[in-house]
């Protein structure tokens, strides 16, 4: 058995079934021509938190969510991060479920485009970085990196050719306050534009609850979270958007879920739903 068949994780085929609704179509259809099929999914504590701190890892999933987590990965065409994660965790981002491309199976089939949002190019990433040490091992693929700068240090331009990532530049208007806040209707056009029929959306924190903001919540298909049985305590990684004001003035629940099934998973439960709009 070679090494990589070896790491390689495995979800059970009777596990599978009640995730079928939730996926992006098998015939490469999406809901919207011009958008990708979208799925938000992510790993939560009881608390909400998404990691202890900013700046660390924390491991939430137990290992049959993380394999059921690697076979969304399997299912996807992209998987979309923040810059603040790619720099907290060092991620692989690839899939590791036995049978796809590097885990058994033939080239890079099944897996998915990593693709990072960093407006102004902090990930000082190197091939020293996981993601890229995946490339090298053909367990992975090189990943897209959409940002405001028009012209990337030569060092990372050609650190992304040799490896077949790209920079996708894009206008991303910053808030009075400085912050940058992407069109997330625009960025799924442009991922769409590049091929990408279906992309999941994992994380972190400021992307998730951006996501989740009454402009932009449309454009998720599907959400699929996995709960821990945990309370990481406060100083976390939050996951909480803005509250809404309801036409009364009176607050109301940021955004809430329709068609919820909840599926146990060892000590975890996974949900899956749909945003009510
Ligand atoms: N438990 C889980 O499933 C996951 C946990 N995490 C954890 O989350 C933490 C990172 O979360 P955050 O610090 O919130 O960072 P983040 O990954 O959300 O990245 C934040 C940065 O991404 C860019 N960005 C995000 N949304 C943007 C928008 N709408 N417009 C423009 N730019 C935008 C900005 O540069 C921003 O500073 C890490 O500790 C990581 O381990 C991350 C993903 C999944
Ligand atoms: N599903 C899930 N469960 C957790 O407990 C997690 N911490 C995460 N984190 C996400 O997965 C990425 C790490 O991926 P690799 O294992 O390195 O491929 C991390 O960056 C988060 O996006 N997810």
């Amino acid at each position: 058995m070679s090494s990589s068949s070896r790491d390689a994780l495995h979800f059970p085929e009777s596990d599978r079934t009640f995730l079928e609704p939730s996926l992006p179509p098998q015939d490469g259809s999406t809901p919207r021509p011009d958008l990708p099929f979208t799925t938000l999914t992510f790993a939560t504590s009881l608390d909400s938190s998404l990691s202890l701190a900013p700046g660390t890892r924390t491991a939430l999933s137990g290992p049959q969510s993380k394999a059921m987590t690697h076979y969304l990965r399997s299912r996807h065409d992209g998987i979309l991060i923040g810059v603040g994660t790619a720099v907290a965790d060092d991620p692989g981002l690839n899939c590791r479920i036995a049978g796809v491309g590097g885990y058994g199976g033939e080239g890079l089939h099944g897996q998915p485009r990593p693709i990072v949002i960093d407006p102004s190019l902090k990930w000082d990433f190197s091939e020293g970085s996981k993601l890229f040490q995946m490339c090298r091992e053909g367990r992975g693929r090189a990943p897209w990196i959409v940002t405001t700068v028009q012209e990337p240090p030569a060092e990372k331009a050609a650190l992304m050719e040799a490896y077949g990532g790209r920079f996708i530049t894009m206008n991303i208007p910053s808030s009075d306050s400085g912050s940058c806040r992407m069109d997330w209707r625009e960025l799924l056009r442009v991922l769409r534009s590049n091929g990408l029929r279906s992309v999941m959306i994992e994380g972190g924190a400021r992307v998730i609850n951006s996501l989740l903001e009454p402009s932009y919540m449309a454009l998720v298909d599907r959400v699929i979270l996995t709960i821990a049985p945990t309370w990481l305590g406060q100083g976390g990684v939050v996951v909480s958007p803005a509250r809404r004001l309801g036409e009364d003035g009176e607050p109301m629940s940021a955004a809430r879920l329709k068609n919820v099934q909840w599926y146990p998973f060892g000590e975890d439960v996974v949900l899956c739903g749909e945003m009510k709009i």
